[in-house]
């Protein structure tokens, strides 16, 4: 039932008649048209010699003739490029500008990701002359608005009067990319932020954007980049300029298509490996005239090269197999997925209380500040740590190069969870296994699971039983050890949260005296 559900077609009409990616070839970059030659070189700096089908795809529609007609949807399989997809063409086309301003906003849910995402557009934007700033609240407000705004240089000697000079706070950056939060603080607070001369704007992984409302960004976007006009008279217009005398002048549209739709419009795109189709959750980015682009006929999409197997077992026995499915593998770079925090933490204690495996192994969750979070990631990165265990904090768009496996410890509810785990491997091409633990009863709706993704291969795993038994001692000593670790962790927490409270106590005694 749940698999004719998948196959059911779009409410929305514009879905229906998406453009299909897996009609299109790779294009070697002396082949694409108009593509710049700085940004070609950058390309080529970057090990980029050909653009994939998606990114292809979106060069069409959004270079040349009928460029940026629409908003673009984009749904393409984890890994596949979505990034670069939309990085040149904004790039591309924020070339020719003469004048510095905030021109292209993109958002992502995470501060990762949108470090991640900056790195693309600062290796090829510097080629054409642009700039590209980061709003994640990695730094302190006051460096981020220092990146980011430009005071005027005053001449010094000279004594201004306050009255006779305005002050012009100028966007220092061309390209932003923002998790909400900090977007909302600089909308709210940072003088000279302005959305006022934006052209397009990217919500990278919509779907798990959608998902919250972060302070309204998104309402808030749509209407500080919506028109501007008093009324039809635009000589009515009483907007202060925020860039000496540039002005975006945005208008409310009346001709057929464009009615009530702001001129210039800000360009949208919205990219997903799960792009949802619920009507109620699309309108919320009021798109103008959306063309979908998605590959194949299916909703989802597994990368093409991502082998998944399945590994039978009792709940209790599961550590023993992951470790020697981790043998197994040999140090390849593997993530492991757990349901939650809480077990994210546990199981990673008992890895490293198995003795020596030879294997670094860390743990990564939300549950985690994000300067260890950060650390671990890099060490991840960089091969120091070869097995990391985490939580669905990083199922979403991380890239982590040489990634072999990814293993669903627990497996995942839904099939987007499946998708965007599973998609930590077999990236940009190459090729990728992922193991998900199951117990009997799993099986079945396991399978349903897949089909959604179209994919009816799942063979089974198995270890050999020598290598488990010869674990079983080991396995009893860790886990004593994860007990001790546990409850000496709670008692340290209890510790503090005493000290705490004591100390509460006594600066309310204190503030009573006072
Ligand atoms: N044209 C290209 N040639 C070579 N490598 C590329 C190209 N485009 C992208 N890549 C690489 O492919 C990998 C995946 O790209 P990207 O992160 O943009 O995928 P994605 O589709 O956004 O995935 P996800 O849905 O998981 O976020 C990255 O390591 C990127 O550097």
């Amino acid at each position: 039932m749940e698999n004719s559900k998948q196959k059911s077609v779009p409410v929305l009409p514009w879905m229906r008649s998406p453009i299909d990616v897996s009609l299109f070839e790779e294009c070697p970059l002396n082949l694409l048209p108009c593509l710049d030659p700085r940004l070609e070189e950058a390309l080529l700096k970057m090990g980029v010699s050909s653009l994939f089908p998606v990114q292809v795809a979106v060069w069409q529609e959004t270079i040349g003739p009928g460029a940026f007609e629409r908003d673009l949807c984009i749904n393409s399989p984890t890994g596949s490029g979505k990034t670069l997809a939309y990085a040149l063409p904004i790039v591309q086309m924020l070339s020719a500008r003469t004048v510095k301003c905030l021109r292209a906003l993109v958002v992502l849910p995470t501060r990762d990701l949108a470090l991640q995402v900056k790195e693309v557009f600062s290796a090829i934007a510097p080629a054409v002359g642009l700039s590209v700033g980061l709003a994640v609240g990695q730094t302190s407000i006051a460096d981020e608005i220092s990146q980011l705004i430009k005071r005027p240089k005053l001449e010094a000697g000279i004594c201004y009067d306050p009255e006779e000079i305005r002050v012009e706070f100028q966007t220092n950056v061309d390209i932003l990319v923002a998790t909400p939060g900090r977007l909302m603080d600089h909308i709210n607070t940072t003088k000279g932020f302005t959305l006022e001369h934006l052209s397009y704007l990217v919500v990278d992984e919509t779907d798990r954007l959608l998902r919250e409302a972060y302070q309204s960004w998104l309402p808030t976007v749509l209407q500080l980049t919506c028109s501007n006009e008093d009324g039809l008279f635009p000589s009515a217009r009483t907007v202060t300029p925020t860039l000496g005398s540039l002005q975006t002048i945005r208008r409310n549209g009346v001709e057929r298509g464009f009615k009530d739709k702001t001129y210039p419009r800000v360009v949208k795109m919205i990219l997903s490996a799960t792009l949802t189709q619920d009507p109620s959750k699309l309108a919320q980015l009021d798109l103008h005239h959306p063309l979908l682009l998605t590959t194949g006929p299916r909703r989802y999409q597994l990368p093409e090269k991502l082998k998944s197997y399945k590994l039978i077992c009792e709940s209790k026995l599961k550590p023993l197999y992951l470790v020697a499915l981790l043998q197994e593998l040999k140090g390849e770079k593997c993530i492991v997925f757990t349901s939650s925090v809480e077990s994210t933490h546990r199981l990673s204690t008992l890895l490293n209380a198995f003795g020596d495996l030879q294997l670094q192994i860390k743990e990564y969750s939300g549950l985690q500040r994000q300067s260890v979070r950060s650390k671990t990631l890099n060490a991840f990165r960089n091969g120091e740590v070869q097995v990391l265990v985490s939580s669905d904090a990083m199922t979403r768009g991380m890239d982590v190069e040489g990634v072999m496996n990814v293993i669903n410890y627990d497996m995942p509810a839904y099939i987007k969870t499946y998708i965007h785990r599973a998609g930590r491997t077999a990236r940009a091409g190459k090729t990728g296994c992922c193991f998900t633990f199951l117990r009997k009863h799993e099986v079945k709706r396991f399978k349903k699971l897949l089909q959604k993704a179209d994919n009816n291969s799942c063979p089974l795993h198995c270890l050999p039983s020598e290598s488990i038994e010869s674990l079983r001692p080991f396995y009893s000593s860790a886990l004593g050890k994860l007990k001790e670790c546990i409850e000496s962790e709670k008692s340290k927490h209890h510790r503090t949260i005493s000290k705490s409270s004591r100390a509460g106590k006594v600066s309310g005694v204190n503030n009573q005296k006072q």
